[in-house]
């Protein structure tokens, strides 16, 4: 399939040469073309240019995008997008004045989605999660990562896993898996960690690992949930399959898990909601991402991770949904972008920077994702005629997607 637009009002993030990550200031600079086209073939950007060097091409779909804004499909780097049901009683329930830590230590939270999901079909997971998946990519996003971490028995994260899988085969969006059956303590291990973590790493990682069910391993590191010793443990036993971190860490308290993180090589760090000058410094000169998840902290009423700070201080910086029952029903990165820039200080660029190129990084997918590059995937956004693309995170309502087009196919 072939496609050609033209006349594009803008072309954003057109890099000839993409780099892996952009950090502090370079996040700044977005590098766009006015009035361009760019050609799609084979499901790959072939070539791009503007409307006065416009190439001679044939058996082509033309697309005509006058007064549209044309950019990178989003990267989202962190989702936990397969789960069973919803949990909207505990949104009462934290109206009415109970918080997200208090509902868990009720036997809510995750435990509650854990029991849902071993209760639903592996035919019935996979339905629930590709009504989302859908919406998603009708909202902009052209690659995702899905974590397991609902299960928590090894048949039900193993479930959880394929279910991943089974959408990336099934839709044109890139999908990378992470085993995260170290989300929660399973009720019945509640006074028995240890036990849960030596079935993780005898059992679980093993099963998980030899099935190839994920590349990504990950970690709840949070008082009440798994220490900064159990991470370093799993991360350890992960490292024998070549499962590479990516971890939960400084949601509610800052417990030295960044510090172990970046020392294990993490690929991201992930939520940082509360973040002290320590733990900024140890993620300086790392190859560790930080992640940052506004979605999260609006739904919660929680701190946002201080974004500002961190770019400020040289830090590159992933925007991702966290898409999820408990803590973020939403897996729409406009609104990720445009709360980055309304709550955490994130210029426009910044904020689409950190939403495409850096989010592409912390799943390991920048040489192939988030920017307009020859030979990149053929992931593009085509908005609605807009004046600027600052209007896009200003306009945080509404929703300016015209089309997308995703691995060369267009899905909305
Ligand atoms: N914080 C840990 N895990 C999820 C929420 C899980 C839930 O509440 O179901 C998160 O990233 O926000
Ligand atoms: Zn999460």
């Amino acid at each position: 399939m072939k496609l050609l637009l033209t006349n594009i009002k803008e072309l954003l993030q057109v890099r000839e040469n993409s780099p892996l990550k952009l950090s502090g200031k370079e996040m700044k600079g977005l590098p766009t073309l006015k009035n361009a086209w760019v050609f799609l073939n084979n499901g790959k950007i072939e070539d791009y240019g503007t409307m006065d060097n416009l190439k001679e091409y044939e058996g082509f779909k033309p697309l005509d995008c006058s007064g549209k804004m044309v950019l990178p499909a989003w990267c989202d780097s962190h989702s936990h997008l397969v789960y069973a049901g919803n949990r909207e009683q505990e949104f009462v329930d934290r109206i009415n004045g109970l918080t997200y830590q208090e509902i868990a230590e009720k036997g809510g939270g995750i435990v509650n989605s854990a029991k849902k999901l071993q209760e639903t079909s592996e035919e019935e997971l996979y339905n629930q999660s590709a009504t989302r998946l859908e919406e998603i990519m009708s909202l902009g996003t052209g690659a995702l990562e899905i974590k397991s971490g609902y299960g928590l028995t090894t048949e039900a994260e193993m479930k959880m896993l394929r279910v991943a899988k089974k959408l990336s085969e099934k839709y044109p969006i890139t999908i990378k898996t992470t085993f995260l059956g170290a989300h929660a303590i399973p009720t019945e291990y509640k006074e028995n960690k240890d036990g849960y973590m030596d079935l993780l790493c005898n059992e679980m990682l093993p099963k998980v690992a030899e099935k190839g069910l994920a590349e990504y391993v990950d970690i709840f590191c949070e008082e009440g949930y798994f220490s900064v010793a159990d991470m370093e443990r799993l991360l350890e036993e992960g490292k024998k399959y070549n499962l590479i971190p990516k971890v939960h860490v400084n949601q509610f308290n800052s417990i030295g898990g960044i510090e172990s993180a970046v020392k294990h090589k993490a690929l991201s760090v992930d939520h940082l909601e509360v973040m002290t000058d320590e733990d900024i410094d140890a993620l300086k000169n790392s190859d560790t991402m930080p992640v940052a998840l506004p979605s999260c902290s609006y739904f919660l009423s929680i701190p946002y991770a201080p974004g500002r700070k961190m770019i400020d201080a040289g830090l590159p910086l992933a925007l991702a949904t966290d898409y999820n029952p408990g803590s973020t029903p939403s897996g729409n990165m406009n609104f990720v972008v445009a709360t980055a820039c309304i709550k955490m200080r994130l210029t426009p660029e910044e904020a689409i920077n950190a939403a495409t190129i850096n989010g592409a990084y912390a799943m390991g997918l920048s040489d192939t994702h988030g920017s307009i590059t020859k030979g990149k995937a053929a992931n593009l956004i085509i908005t609605k005629p807009i004046p600027s693309y600052g209007y896009l995170p200003y306009a945080f309502g509404s929703n300016m997607i015209d089309a997308v087009i995703i691995n060369g196919k267009e899905v909305k």
